[in-house]
């Protein structure tokens, strides 16, 4: 049978600008700083106070006045009271030496905090013998940001790391994107649940590994859906996903051209404009791309799953980035040759291998892993990296997952 697949198939960039011609970015809400990790910044941040507030010790050890700090020979200071971290600072006179502790604020007059380990103590008294440099072991105020600096720009994923700088910063909540809501179908009669597979039963990776991208990429998923080899149900299906409010649906599986390959006729049959069934790469060949006007992006994922992995990295998270508001991800390097091993070429369809990067500067090389073929998730575990090749363009790398 020769079944039409119109629209013709597009080269690897050209489906890339394909999605991005058919997603504009969500609108936003505000969460607290303290749940945000994972978001995506919908606005520019602003440091709500200075960043440290006070200057403060950078050390345990003895606060020492500007009169003092800076003389030479032998100089006797009278230890004076303990200032710890939360204390309030009284000012520090000339030839006092007054304990203090990392965080501590650091008192008026003073110019210098010696390390305890360097101090020698005798009696009630401190013996200093060098001088100290002006601010030795103090953090300034504001150094690190300044109260209505600007912080952070808007399309930054928020991570743990920011979310101790947005609190530390006085800033209490922040306007992200809302998240994606994403309906996931995998189809076949053949595939169980993870467990006992008999006859010819297959055990579903793409449902679990595809959720757990996307989970990973900030969305949401609303739905989880799973249908056999039938046309009908497959299309009540995405109706669902589709009126239930999802901004992409996802299917995995039915992409091709064998005869139990429905998502195509599905996807049409339920209003979306189809953009483009197929791309010049392996693998992922059969992927789907389509749209509803005023409704759910569709992609249709290959069954097979290193494909479908592929196809969604890829694909589906350049949607899904637009969608939040950020850019596009650019590879981490183009390769010359020369730091690439046999196995690839520029000429030819785009090739999306899984590979390993290894060393650095000069001594950085990508490995392309053995068992490049779409069912063999096992080299996998191994790789750290994609390296696209082919298309008529340079080798480039680009990372297992997208974290950024
Ligand atoms: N005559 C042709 N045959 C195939 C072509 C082609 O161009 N002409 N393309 C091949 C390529 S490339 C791919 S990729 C696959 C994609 O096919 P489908 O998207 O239609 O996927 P299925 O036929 O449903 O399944 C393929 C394979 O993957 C297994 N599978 C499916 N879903 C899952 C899942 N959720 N978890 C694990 N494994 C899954 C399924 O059992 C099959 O083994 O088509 C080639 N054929
Ligand atoms: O795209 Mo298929 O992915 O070569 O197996």
């Amino acid at each position: 049978m020769i079944q039409d697949c119109s629209p013709a198939r597009l080269g690897f960039s050209e489906a890339f600008a394909a999605i991005s011609a058919r997603v504009l970015p969500l609108g936003c809400e505000t969460v607290a700083s303290h749940a945000a990790s994972g978001r995506i910044l919908a606005e520019r941040v602003f440091a709500q106070r200075d960043h440290p507030p006070f200057a403060m010790a950078a050390m345990d050890g003895f606060a020492v006045a500007r009169e003092d700090a800076g003389g030479s020979g032998e100089r006797h200071l009278r230890l004076g009271a303990p200032q710890f971290a939360g204390d309030r600072a009284e000012p520090l006179s000339s030839g006092e030496a007054r304990p203090i502790y990392t965080g501590a604020e650091i008192p008026p007059g003073a110019a210098a905090v010696l390390v305890q380990e360097r101090a020698r103590i005798a009696g009630a008294s401190l013996l200093l013998a060098e001088p100290l440099a002006d601010n030795l072991n103090i953090r300034s105020r504001g150094e690190d940001a300044r109260c209505g600096e600007c912080i952070a720009p808007a399309g930054l994923r928020v991570n743990p790391a920011i979310v101790g700088a947005l609190c530390s910063f006085g800033i209490a909540e922040v306007r992200v994107r809302r998240m994606p809501r994403v309906a996931l179908v995998t189809t076949g009669a053949e595939l169980v649940p993870v467990g006992p597979a008999a006859g010819g039963a297959v055990i579903d990776a793409n449902g679990p590994m595809i959720a757990a991208l996307l989970a990973e990429a900030g969305c949401l998923l609303t739905g989880r859906h799973h249908v056999a080899d039938d046309e009908a149900a497959l299309t009540a299906c995405l109706a669902a996903c589709r009126d239930g409010g999802a901004d992409i649906i996802v299917t995995t599986g039915g992409a091709s051209v064998g005869a139990r390959d429905l998502v195509r006729a599905a996807v049409e049959g339920g209003g979306a404009a189809v953009h483009f069934h197929g791309v010049h790469m392996r693998p992922g060949k059969p992927v789907l791309f389509a749209s509803h006007a005023a409704g759910p992006l569709v992609f249709g994922l290959p069954g097979n799953p290193v494909a479908a992995l592929v196809a969604a990295r890829f694909f589906l998270l350049h949607a899904v980035r637009a969608l939040q508001g950020r850019e596009a991800e650019a590879p981490l390097t183009l390769l010359p040759a020369s730091k690439v091993g046999d196995g690839w070429s520029e000429n030819g369809p785009t090739r999306v291998l899984k590979a390993r990067m290894s060393g650095y500067g000069a001594d950085a090389r990508v490995e392309i892993l053995p068992g490049q073929q779409s069912h063999r998730l096992r080299p996998l575990l191994e790789a750290n990296a994609w390296l696209v090749t082919g298309g008529g363009l340079p080798a480039r790398l680009f990372p297992l997952f997208d974290h950024a």
